[in-house]
């Protein structure tokens, strides 16, 4: 967004709890601070991008803070839009402790119980958004999906695709597709990687030098994904226009079909999906 001119420097506060991911938004001309809440208090876009496990007590911290005029994106994998409207399960436990020992006070209790499962931990209708990015966002190549919360409308929609189109291709999606969208892109990502490293390691085996083989690696990938997009083909066509018979790709993909390579991949993305839809819980 920054090298795309989308947003000046000069607007964005980046927060974090100590210095060492802070110079980089420095070295761009950022501000930065140690204290989210001023975050919260002179901006109102707020991307939370911590690791899932933290982003409950960042929620908890900033909440005072929250008010209508906010734009809560989240980032974090596998945090539903619900949990971001919902109080800690923890928080439940500690109520039915509170329950247990105040029985005098049963019924009122009971009452705060069933109303507590839609109690939010942001304020009832913050405007959040949760996003999925891929790394490829810091070369403007990225691939990012999104969705509404209850509370955000068409112009908040409008302005995150707006911000994020600077960063790659972004979609607003259902929400049940994001965690999906994680294994297929979020993670799929690293897969690309190891396909890259294991092209390239193929070819030193052969005998060439190992930088040349890696930005030839890289070229290949950008190639055959640059042509998957402009023809708007399907791969397994753009497969067969590269396969002579008994030439040598059919040799070769051959191999692939032995060591299942298909089958792996989609064994990949499923596990990735599997363990976002998990990560919450942890
Ligand atoms: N790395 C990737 O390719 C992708 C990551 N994500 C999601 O983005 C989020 C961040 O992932 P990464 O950038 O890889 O992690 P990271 O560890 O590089 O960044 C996390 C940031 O959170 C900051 N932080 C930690 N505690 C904090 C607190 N209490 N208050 C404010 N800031 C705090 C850290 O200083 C750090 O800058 C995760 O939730 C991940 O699921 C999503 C898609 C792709
Ligand atoms: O590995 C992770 O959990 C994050 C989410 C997608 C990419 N990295």
């Amino acid at each position: 967004m920054l090298s795309r001119g989308k947003v000046p420097a000069s607007s964005i506060l980046a927060s974090a709890p100590s210095d060492k991911n802070l110079d980089t938004w420095r070295e761009s001309g950022c501000r930065t601070t140690h204290c989210n809440l001023e975050v919260l208090q002179e901006s109102t876009l707020v991307f939370l991008a911590t690791k899932p496990h933290v982003l409950p007590g960042v929620l908890q911290e900033i909440r005072p803070a929250v008010g209508p005029h906010h734009i809560v994106v989240s980032l974090a994998a596998g945090v539903t839009l619900q949990t971001l409207q919902r109080v800690r399960f923890l928080l439940l436990l500690l109520l039915l402790l509170l329950l247990l020992l105040l029985l005098l006070l049963l019924l009122l209790l009971l009452l705060l119980l069933l109303l507590l499962p839609f109690a939010p931990l942001l304020p009832a209708g913050t405007k959040v958004l949760r996003l999925m990015p891929n790394l490829p966002c810091v070369v403007q190549a990225g691939a990012m999906v999104f969705a509404r919360g209850s509370g955000a409308g068409d112009g908040e929609a409008a302005l995150l695709k707006s911000l994020l189109s600077s960063c790659g291709l972004c979609e607003e999606v259902p929400e049940s597709y994001i965690n999906i969208h994680t294994g297929l892109s979020g993670s799929g990502v690293a897969y690309v990687y190891l396909f890259a490293e294991a092209l390239a390691e193929g070819a030193v085996k052969m005998g060439m030098p190992g930088g040349l083989a890696s930005r030839i690696a890289a070229q290949t990938l950008l190639g055959a994904a640059k042509m998957m997009l402009e023809t708007g083909e399907h791969p397994a066509k753009l497969r067969g226009d590269v396969c002579t018979p008994g030439g040598t790709t059919i040799h070769a993909l051959h191999q692939l079909e032995k060591g299942a390579l298909r089958a792996t991949v989609m064994n990949a993305v499923e596990a990735a999906t599997n363990r976002a839809c998990d990560v919450a819980e942890d």
